[in-house]
């Protein structure tokens, strides 16, 4: 039998209590308020990692915040695909994607990765309703044919949401369900003769979104409060990979600055919060999803952790 002395114990309830006391003001200022999770597959690390995140979830539905979970599943998607004998290869951080790998990854993201959070999140009660882009409706997409430097860039079936039809989302949030959303989308006609052969608008293909992209235009849609970005690594450095270079906060413009010196997976997913805080979400923020319970401290406690992102003219509030 171990016994904690008074004074330790006292200590240690003091503690929480104040960690309590400091959550107190972020509940009152985010209750009622919509945020937008992004959660990468490199933050989904371990089982115990992936339990916390879902929990972190259920506690911000049971504070009164309304949370939209977008998930990625990059290195679940190459596992499968390596597995099939399928080659695959990123550019600009994008998979280039072929009709094989297509189908490929519509069944990862749907029927693996976004199955599992739906379970780990619904161990908590019936919350989490899986979607994709394809759902109701939910999201439309156009090819990507430009990089980001604007030259030409032929992806194959990777797509960039043109619309949001926040109605599906807000449905759910209505009736207090938690939607969890993979990032595939039906592509958009370009022109009215593939409109006529096609589906209507649609031409009845379906896109790879990148999964950063597709969160920060649902966050944007949905007017939230907040787009957090659960990746594998601590936030944005400056000068990567030196470890000191850590940013705590950033303008958009200073971003938009950094931008071009971006590298790999990082280019999509500050693009994705520079469009984000453009788009009029008051903070964007790229937190390390292997440290438990990073989305519960990037909100509820004053500092906040990882990197966030602030509109022009505005410090960290
Ligand atoms: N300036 C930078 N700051 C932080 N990470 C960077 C930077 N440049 C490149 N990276 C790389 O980007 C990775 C995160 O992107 P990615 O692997 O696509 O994440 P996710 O799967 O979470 O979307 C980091 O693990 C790191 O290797
Ligand atoms: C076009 C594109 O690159 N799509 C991504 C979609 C998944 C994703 O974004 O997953 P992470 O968030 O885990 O990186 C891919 O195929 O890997």
């Amino acid at each position: 039998m171990s016994r904690l002395s008074d004074s330790t114990r006292y200590e240690t309830a003091r503690t929480k209590a104040e960690t309590l006391m400091e959550a107190l003001p972020w509940i009152q200022r985010y209750a009622g308020s919509t945020m937008v999770f992004k959660y990468g597959g490199n933050a989904m690390v371990n089982d115990d990692l992936r339990r916390a995140f879902a929990q972190d979830i259920v506690f911000l539905r049971h504070v009164g915040i309304r949370p939209v979970v977008v998930h990625g599943g990059g290195p679940q998607i190459s596992t499968m695909l390596d597995s099939l004998g399928i080659h695959s290869e990123f550019r600009d951080g994008l998979r280039v994607t072929s009709e094989a790998a297509m189908s490929v990854i519509r069944m990862v993201l749907t029927g693996q990765v976004g199955r599992e959070l739906v379970g780990l999140i619904n161990a908590h009660g019936p919350y989490a309703v899986g979607m994709s882009g394809e759902d109701a409706g939910l999201l439309q997409a156009r090819r990507v044919r430009t990089g980001s430097d604007g030259a030409p860039l032929d992806l194959g079936l990777v797509g960039t949401v043109t619309r949001v039809n926040t109605a599906a989302v807000e449905q759910l949030l209505d009736i207090g369900k938690i939607p969890v959303i993979a990032s595939v989308a039906p592509e958009l006609a370009e022109t009215d003769d593939d409109a006529a052969a096609g589906l209507g608008a649609l031409t009845g293909q379906v896109l790879n979104v990148n999964a950063d992209t597709a969160a920060a235009e649902v966050a944007v849609a949905l007017g939230a409060e907040k787009f957090v970005a659960l990746t594998d690594v601590e936030g944005l450095y400056a000068n990567w990979p030196d470890r000191s270079s850590l940013i705590s906060s950033l303008t958009a413009g200073e971003l938009r600055e950094m931008l071009p010196a971006l590298e790999a997976g990082m280019i999509p997913k500050m693009r994705a919060a520079l469009r984000a805080v453009e788009g009029g979400v008051p903070r964007a923020s790229i937190v390390d999803g292997r440290s438990p319970h990073s989305s519960l401290l990037e909100i509820f406690t004053d500092t906040g952790i990882g990197t966030e992102v602030a509109p022009d003219g505005e410090d960290r509030a």
